[in-house]
């Protein structure tokens, strides 16, 4: 580090010491019951003013990019958000804004009902503090363990306990105490380090702005006295310059800037920097914004840089300090906090956004969940709604990060559902796993077009869907047979034998479904390798696995053919009787019955079985491979 660093250092860590006194983001957790509407409410009654400029602001930002109509659109102001937004999601958090004459406010109120992880997870990404609000009546509860587990997990280091509604049980400081113990005990786990307890009743103003004369035995701050003047400690990192690239600006041929918040660090023309994850590098021309060129910028700006040199680089790329770059991997271990309405299930691809980068990644492996209730690691095959595990995760192809522990920009990600795009988790980047990069492609020198020229052929996967008893079997044989005797070479990966052998360790809940699939698709990609004709005949219900099946190949190798059997028609076949089980309630999960067939919705061939012979359908398949 240079001197100039040093003293940016400086000068940072003083701005950033006075932006938190300025402004202070802090999540409230609890249920209406808790009383924290009127605590809210109560705040900002006492507070009296809103944000006045920042409202007036917002309220143009709203006109030209809301989503509200003529409603101001809160979620505007938050950087956190900025994901969801352009997913065009909304997440139940209120936001709220208030000062006093020593500080600005953002609360991000959390409903306490049963989606809490995903609106705490949201609000909480930017919070410094949580208020955790408990009913002295009851005490501690599941939810209070739950919140605190959460607000530990999203890097919150400061709890406001408001042990709220004292007016209820006389003012008695035993009652305060022992509740004060037990949630000390459960900060400790948590490795919540600063945890202010408050006597409060919310309803008469006890200890919000005033410390009460109800409560002599108590002689620390009142509410607003302790979010007027805490300073949070922040445990993230010192690191170099951040710039996760938001956008390419390219208004005319001699201008080129890339637009962004600064994640971490200090820049100044003439820096020199790496662009990840190409890993070029170049130096800055300049720093510009709205106002002008700057000379320095820090974390939290928004700024558009230049370059000295034509770098292609863009938009979720990262512009790192070039003397103290971040690591770029594509394997991770992570915290993932599932907010699906459909469980997560291993091996199936999801978008994973970080920064302004979208990759495609799947879980590998959940190597636990964890008890919210009481911290207690637990096995698990996949997580519903609202679970958090920790979880190897795959992406498709490298990016740079942090660990969130060291900085929240760059180590928080979101996962979309390909389907629906909705956002279906949060998570935490604990750590890259080094094994990925120690595995190559191994070149070969005979490839597969070599292979396929041999064979006089072009390779192709023939894929075909359907119910059990559909006629998957039936048609994929004639075809395989015809294909044969015209002297195609050709194999056929059926369901029932290859669950005889690779994938015998797989039954049919949904997370084994996935994986099944998964590796059949992995075998039929090797065996187009080898320049084979593949046809695949397996139910494959789910969409999001038949899509990842096809992308394993070039555009047109992947052909899916739907064997599109009324369930009615299956049933009375029943060639193998597993559906008279099913509905005798001798077999579990059967498609169809009480496991789902999501039907094909751009398939290349959907044949109908109740009005044409397997024969003639069959020989549609071969005009389309042939043809
Ligand atoms: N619960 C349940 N649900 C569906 N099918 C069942 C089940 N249990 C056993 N079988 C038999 O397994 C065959 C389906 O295996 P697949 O590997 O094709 O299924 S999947 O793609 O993983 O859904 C399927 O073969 P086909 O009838 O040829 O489709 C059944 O014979
Ligand atoms: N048009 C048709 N196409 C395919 N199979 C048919 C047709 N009409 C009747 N069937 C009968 O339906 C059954 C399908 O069973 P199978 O091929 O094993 O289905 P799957 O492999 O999808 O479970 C067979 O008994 C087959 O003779």
């Amino acid at each position: 580090m240079t001197r100039a660093h040093d003293a940016d250092a400086a000068v940072a860590s003083y701005l950033a010491r006075h932006e938190s006194r300025d402004l202070l983001r802090f999540i409230t957790c609890g249920s209406v019951d808790d009383g924290k509407s009127t605590l809210i409410g109560r705040l900002l009654f006492e507070s009296r003013a809103l944000f006045a400029d920042q409202l007036a602001a917002l309220e143009s930002d709203s006109r030209r990019h809301g989503t509200q109509g003529d409603e101001i659109d809160y979620a505007l102001l938050l950087d956190g958000l900025s994901a969801e937004r352009e997913q065009g999601i909304t997440i139940d958090v209120a936001y709220r804004f208030f000062n006093t004459d020593k500080r600005k406010f953002i609360v991000a109120d959390c409903p306490g009902h049963e989606q809490y992880t995903r609106n705490m997870a949201t609000g909480a990404s930017t919070a410094d503090v949580a208020v955790v609000l408990v009913d002295a009546r009851k005490g501690l509860l599941a939810q209070t363990r739950r919140h605190s587990y959460i607000v530990s997990l999203l890097g919150i280091r400061h709890v406001l306990l408001a042990v709220n509604k004292m007016d209820l049980v006389g003012y008695d400081f035993a009652v305060f105490d022992e509740i004060v113990a037990g949630y000390r005990e459960l900060a400790a786990q948590l490795g919540i380090e600063h945890v202010q307890a408050i006597p409060l009743s919310a309803l008469r103003g006890d200890n919000l702005r005033e410390r009460s004369a109800n409560t002599p035995w108590y002689d620390g701050p009142s509410v607003l006295d302790y979010l007027e003047t805490i300073e949070p400690v922040r445990t993230e990192r010192e690191l170099g310059f951040r710039l996760p690239v938001q956008w390419v600006n390219r208004p005319n041929q001699d201008f080129r800037g890339f637009a962004g918040t600064v994640a971490a660090g200090s820049i100044r023309p003439g820096d020199e920097v790496v662009a990840l994850p190409s890993g070029r590098r170049s130096s800055v021309a300049r720093i510009v914004t709205a106002d002008g060129d700057l000379d320095v910028a820090r974390e939290g700006q928004a700024i558009t840089l230049t370059l000295r040199d034509e770098l292609d680089i863009s938009r979720g790329d990262v512009i790192a300090d070039a003397h103290d770059p971040p690591q770029v991997a594509d394997q991770f271990a992570a915290h993932v906090l599932w907010m699906g309405e459909q469980p997560l299930l291993p091996g199936r691809p999801y978008w994973l956004k970080i920064g302004a980068r979208t990759v495609s990644a799947s879980v590998t492996e959940i190597k636990h969940k964890t008890d919210v209730n009481t911290q207690e690691p637990l096995a698990a095959k996949h997580l519903e709604l609202n679970e958090v595990g920790f979880c190897n995760l795959y992406l498709d192809q490298g990016v740079p990060f942090e660990a969130y522990a060291d900085n929240r920009a760059m180590g928080g990600f979101i996962l979309i559902d390909r389907q629906t795009s909705a956002t279906v988790a949060a998570g935490t980047l604990a750590f890259a796993l080094r094994r990925a990069g120690n595995i190559h492609w191994q070149h070969l020198d005979v490839d597969k077009a070599a292979r396929a020229r041999i064979k006089g052929q072009v390779p192709r996967v023939l894929w075909f869907t359907g119910l059990s008893g559909s006629g998957k079997s039936t048609i994929a044989n004639l075809v395989d047979k015809r294909l044969h005797a015209m002297g195609y070479h050709t194999f056929i990966l059926d369901g029932d034998n290859v669950r005889h052998g690779l994938n015998k360790d797989l039954g049919f809940t949904a997370e084994d479904r996935v994986e099944n699939i998964r590796r059949v698709a992995e075998v039929a990609k090797l065996m187009s390798d080898a320049g084979l004709i593949v046809l695949v005949s397996f139910i494959s219900p789910f969409r999001a696995e038949r899509r990842m099946a096809r992308e394993l190949f070039a555009p047109g190798e992947f052909v899916e053919v739907h064997i599109d059997t009324p369930l009615a028609v299956a049933e009375q076949r029943d060639v193998k009787g597993l559906y008279a089980k099913a509905r005798a309630g001798q077999l579990r999960n059967f498609t169809g019955i009480d496991s789902p067939y999501e039907v094909p919705e751009a398939a290349e061939l959907r044949l109908d079985t109740v009005s044409e012979s397997a024969e003639r359908l069959a020989q549609r398949v071969i005009d389309y491979v042939t043809g």
